[in-house]
């Protein structure tokens, strides 16, 4: 098998003739990773998803540990972490249930690791799914799945409805149990300013397209942002930025893809866009675009 977890190329995605849901997209995922899968409503994301886990086949080569999804997923589906839709459990289930029942269906789970997990958690093995919190559930879910000895985890919007402690406390855990610099784990998300932190690489989908595919190192050296004052607007839009917007503190600024010409440069004060900014920059809808 190839060291990446994910080999995808040229996969595109119909729904029936008219809807093209993923176009031609492709990427690779090595191990160790911590992905964000960035887009608006509608950008393909889940999409691509079940692509991954073989509910949908595609056009074009794609590979998931190895294994092409569609023709093989009941063993692809024991050798990855997936999870749909994380706030979902039996609500007639206890805790310890699930676990039980994990362990039927599962053959890399580990009940023993499920049990520590949810010690990390204010759940007890003999909780009813019914009488937890929505936070609570993602927890538990979160626990059983991180309990499966796999390489990669696939997440769909998994904080989804959940308030920021419950959102934090998901992805602290997900850190600390889960990435161990071999594993891998692919998130879909709208909540882009959260995640920037814990990302090492983006993949950005904007109508089908991947848009952007990097590594958060590369983002900073590839793009810059200048703050400057309005007085320097017209020069500053002359050398075609990405963007144009208001920085912290309201300032005007304005976002490139590639070094700032030194001219332009010398208008402003340089600093590190953020990934919102990045999102908006390339995936913002023609109405939002600014008037010409
Ligand atoms: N079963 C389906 N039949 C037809 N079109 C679909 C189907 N599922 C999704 N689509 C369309 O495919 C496109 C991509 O949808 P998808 O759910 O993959 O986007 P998404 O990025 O996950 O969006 P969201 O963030 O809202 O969940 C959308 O235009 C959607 O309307």
């Amino acid at each position: 098998m190839s060291t990446n977890l994910i080999e995808a190329s040229g996969v595109t995605l119909r729904y029936g003739r008219a809807k093209t849901a993923v176009d031609n997209v492709s990427f690779t995922l090595p191990k160790g990773r911590v992905v964000g899968l960035l887009g608006h409503n509608g950008a393909g994301k889940t999409s691509l998803m079940k692509a991954l886990v073989g509910i949908k086949g595609v056009e074009g080569q794609l590979k998931v540990l190895g294994r092409d999804p569609m023709a093989e997923r009941s063993q692809l589906l024991t050798e990855l972490s997936y999870i749909p839709d994380v706030a979902v459990l039996p609500r007639w289930a206890r805790v310890s249930e699930l676990i039980t029942l994990m362990t039927g269906l599962q053959p890399n789970f580990s009940a023993e690791r499920a049990r520590q997990l949810i010690r990390r958690t204010s759940v007890g093995l003999n909780d009813k799914v019914k009488n937890l919190s929505k936070g609570m559930t993602v927890q538990v879910h979160l626990a059983l799945i991180a309990s499966i000895d796999a390489k990669l985890m696939i997440l769909d919007e998994p904080t989804l409805g959940l308030d920021v402690i419950s959102r934090k406390g998901f992805y602290e855990m997900l850190i600390d149990e889960w990435c161990d610099g071999e594993r891998s784990v692919l998130i879909s998300t709208h909540q882009v300013e959260e995640i920037e932190a814990l990302l090492t690489d983006v993949l950005m989908m904007d109508e089908g397209k991947l848009v952007l595919n990097l590594s958060l190192e590369a983002m900073e050296s590839r793009f810059y942002a200048l703050a400057h004052d309005p007085e320097a607007a017209d020069a500053v839009a002359a050398a075609h930025p990405l963007l144009r917007y208001r920085s912290m503190g309201g300032k005007p600024a304005a976002l490139f893809d590639g070094a700032v010409p030194p001219h332009v440069e010398q208008l402003g004060q340089r600093f590190r866009p953020s990934l919102v900014d990045l999102f908006v920059a390339l995936t913002r809808k023609p109405e939002l675009a600014p008037r010409a």
